[in-house]
């Protein structure tokens, strides 16, 4: 049995792909009312509306009911995974945890897999990242995604585990690299939604990306990642997904903001949070990353949007 925690669009979508590859998976959900009532319509009517959960998909609010699992995806909100290892994780531990959240925890400054170690320390940790909709894996559609791991043994089973014949998973040791390209993509495309939605054109958005992608490079490197690990699925092909779509929330929020438009605060927007933490770590380590700043202040509502983008455009001239 596969266990899956969060059931939200991702955490629904996974359930659903592995148990069509005929995987046993129990999802767990917080709320009772949400499993009983997906319990009794097999549909997650909230986050993923009109995919019918298989048979082989059991649903759960009881942690209890996950024992025995031979993997445990971890598919919560980035900023929520701290607070629910801290309650539940001691109850987790026998089986790999794979963090399927893309972001940097605000508290820690660091990512998904350190806060899992850090809350369960003897626990094998891993990562699943990449370009995916949940719409789209929920559909069965082709997708390819990056499992990393430190450990290659346990990797590759991994790998073997959550791999479908439409979900290709490509293995990496190199966590660091894959976790921040998963994390950093999303307050670019935040950027690259704020430049369409504020009608400055394509081309600005193809500059955008460019530079953003400079500015993930540059602070992966600096904390040990591989430049290949970002030129992958995890890094380039999340950017190129997640800054051209509008099926993107990041984007989306991103789009009303440039617009000067609300945006509903109960939609999941992972690059927000992580623009602050990012920006705080940057701080930190003396890095200069223009884009990940100015989008932190334009959220927190530091910076208009005529000065964000007159502070970026006006920067001095230099070499690429
Ligand atoms: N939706 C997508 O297309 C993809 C999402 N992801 C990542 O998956 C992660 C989860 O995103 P989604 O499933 O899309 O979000 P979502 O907003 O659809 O669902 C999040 C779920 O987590 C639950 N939750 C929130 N706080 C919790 C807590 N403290 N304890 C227990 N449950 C809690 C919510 O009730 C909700 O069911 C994010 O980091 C996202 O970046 C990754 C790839 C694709
Ligand atoms: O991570 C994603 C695609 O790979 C999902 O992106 P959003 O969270 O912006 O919707």
């Amino acid at each position: 049995m596969i266990a899956v925690i969060g059931a939200g669009a991702f955490g629904t979508a996974l359930a659903v792909a592995l148990a069509r590859n005929g995987r046993a998976v129990t999802l767990w959900a917080r709320d009772a009312a949400q499993v009983r009532d997906m319990g009794a319509t097999r549909v997650n009517g909230a986050r993923l509306p009109g995919v019918v959960l298989p048979e082989n998909v059991s649903v759960t609010a009881e942690i209890a009911d996950l024992a025995g699992a031979e993997a445990v995806l971890l598919s919560l909100p980035m900023q929520a995974l701290r607070g629910f290892l801290a309650q539940q994780g001691a109850t987790l531990v026998d089986a790999p945890l794979v963090a399927c959240c893309k972001g940097i925890d605000l508290a820690s400054l660091t990512g998904p897999t350190a806060v899992i170690q850090e809350q369960c320390p003897t626990a094998t940790v891993a990562l699943l990242t990449g370009p995916s909709f949940a719409a789209d894996i929920a559909r069965s559609l082709p997708t390819a995604l990056t499992l990393a791991c430190a450990d290659a043994a346990a990797g590759e089973r991994l790998q073997h585990l959550l791999a479908t014949p439409v979900l290709r998973l490509y293995r990496s040791d190199d966590v660091t690299g894959a976790e921040l390209g998963g994390a950093l993509k999303n307050v670019v495309a935040i950027a690259a939604g704020v430049v369409i939605g504020a009608g400055l054109g394509d081309s600005a958005r193809a500059a955008l990306m460019t530079r953003g992608y400079a500015e993930m490079q540059r602070l992966a490197l600096a904390l040990g990642a591989r430049a290949e690990t970002l030129a992958g699925l995890s890094g380039f092909g999340d950017l190129v997904l997640t800054c051209t779509s509008a099926q993107s929330r990041n984007f989306r929020f991103g789009h009303a903001l440039g617009a000067g438009q609300g945006f509903d605060p109960t939609v999941t927007v992972e690059g927000a949070a992580t623009a602050k933490a990012v920006s705080n770590l940057a701080e930190k380590r003396g890095l200069d990353l223009p884009i990940t700043r100015m989008v932190a202040l334009l959220i927190d509502g530091a910076v208009d949007l005529p000065t964000a983008i007159q502070s970026l455009l006006s920067r001095p001239l230099k070499k690429e």
